[in-house]
């Protein structure tokens, strides 16, 4: 029996679908994602945490959800919205629908409403506060409460989705990625314990990170977002790598903090969250886009080489070019709204991207960056 669910924006518009997942009411900013694939990957990125996530791609759930293609060991975003959920998931690793998962973990999701007219309102007013609810179905009620609803701007997000505690990483990449000719053998190879120490600071981090750092022989350790530099110095690493993570970057001054404490001690790598709070340690700014990138089919030129990659994003905010201090450049540019997409600092050792290298879900042309890293922690910081 299909039981109604609303969402209603912030700028008055209410759209009536059918509930799937658990039930309830949230509210949080309401964002869209163009990806094909990858629901399990976005379902599980802690990027997400705070927000209503919209799949641009008209059907979701047709093959299911495998207990191997997660990127952390919960789901942080708030609700889910898809124009059709498929019920009857085929696939060889599936062991649950998509509908089963969000039950299980308690988030609510919205089907069959008209996600293209949500995304265009979304386009044209920008990212706007949402409220998904299947208890409450007043119209009027429903507005008023996503207009009272605080927005994620200046909040700490990232203290819900990061560890508590430190540990070292045991796991490299999927051998289905390594074999093809064994697809349906899904191992992963272990962690690397030689190799250069990589110490990487967990804002919400997506284990495939460090599944890449694992798998070119990097010894990983895991620490909390909240470390300070001599925390994180005091394990003597070869290089420190900053992660991905959810909200708004400028409130986060104790990472800020560290970070500043460690340039031009050891290399440093960014991806996303950890690339914006990099641009914030060397005294750039941030600041608020319309409405994000979320996707998986982001062009960025590569300035340097002059090639062009198609990368996998999920970003609300952006490093300011014009507010980049001398000595940083601007090594990455998004094609579609020419915003900055990666900048280099190389007399500090250090650089970030604002995309996400290692995929998942998404194309794989940007893994280079991992070796970059690997370079930079071969050669001493001096020597950038
Ligand atoms: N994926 C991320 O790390 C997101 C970074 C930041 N929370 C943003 O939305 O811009």
């Amino acid at each position: 029996m299909s039981e109604p669910a609303k969402l209603a924006l912030s700028d008055g518009t209410v759209f009536t679908g059918v509930r799937f997942g658990a039930p309830g009411e949230v509210y949080g900013e309401v964002v869209f994602n163009t990806s094909l694939t990858g629901y399990q990957e976005i379902l599980t990125d802690p990027s997400y945490n705070g927000q209503i996530v919209t799949m641009t791609y008209p059907l979701i759930g047709n093959y299911g959800i495998n207990p191997e293609d997660v990127e952390s060991g919960k789901l942080s975003l708030r609700g889910f919205v898809v124009r059709e959920l498929c019920r009857e998931p085929s696939n060889f690793r599936s062991v649950m629908s998509l509908d089963a998962y969000l039950r299980e973990h308690g988030v609510i999701g919205i089907e069959g409403i008209d996600t293209r007219a949500l995304v265009r309102r979304i386009r044209t007013q920008g990212a706007m506060t949402g409220v998904l609810s299947t208890t409450d179905l007043d119209d009027k009620s429903l507005v008023a409460k996503a207009r009272s609803s605080p927005t994620l701007v200046g909040k700490d997000l990232v203290k819900d989705v990061m560890p508590e505690e430190s540990r070292p990483w045991s796991e490299g990449l999927h051998s289905i990625l390594l074999d093809p000719s064994t697809p349906h053998v899904t191992k992963r190879t272990g962690a690397a314990d030689s190799g250069p120490h990589v110490v990487a600071v967990d804002y919400g981090m997506k284990w495939n990170i460090p599944r890449h750092l694992s798998e070119m022989g990097c010894r990983v350790t895991v620490v909390p977002g909240t470390s300070t530099a001599e925390e994180i110095l005091a394990r003597n690493p070869d290089g420190v790598f900053l992660s991905n993570g959810p909200g708004d970057p400028e409130p986060l001054e104790y990472a800020i903090e560290t970070i500043r404490g460690l340039l031009g001690k050891k290399p440093v790598f960014g991806i996303c969250l950890g690339h914006q709070l990099l641009g914030l340690a060397l005294g750039a700014q941030t600041y608020k886009l319309k409405f994000g990138h979320r996707g998986a089919n982001q062009p960025v030129l590569n300035i340097q080489s002059g090639q062009v990659e198609i990368t996998s994003q999920n970003h609300g905010f952006a490093v300011d070019a014009d507010s980049l201090p001398p000595g940083t450049e601007v090594t990455h540019i998004n094609l579609n709204d020419q915003t900055v997409e990666g900048i280099r600092n190389s007399e500090l050792g250090a650089f970030s991207v604002q995309y996400h290298p290692e995929a998942s879900a998404g194309p794989h042309d940007s893994h280079y960056l991992f070796r970059q890293f690997l370079r930079d922690m071969q050669a001493p910081v001096a020597a950038h």
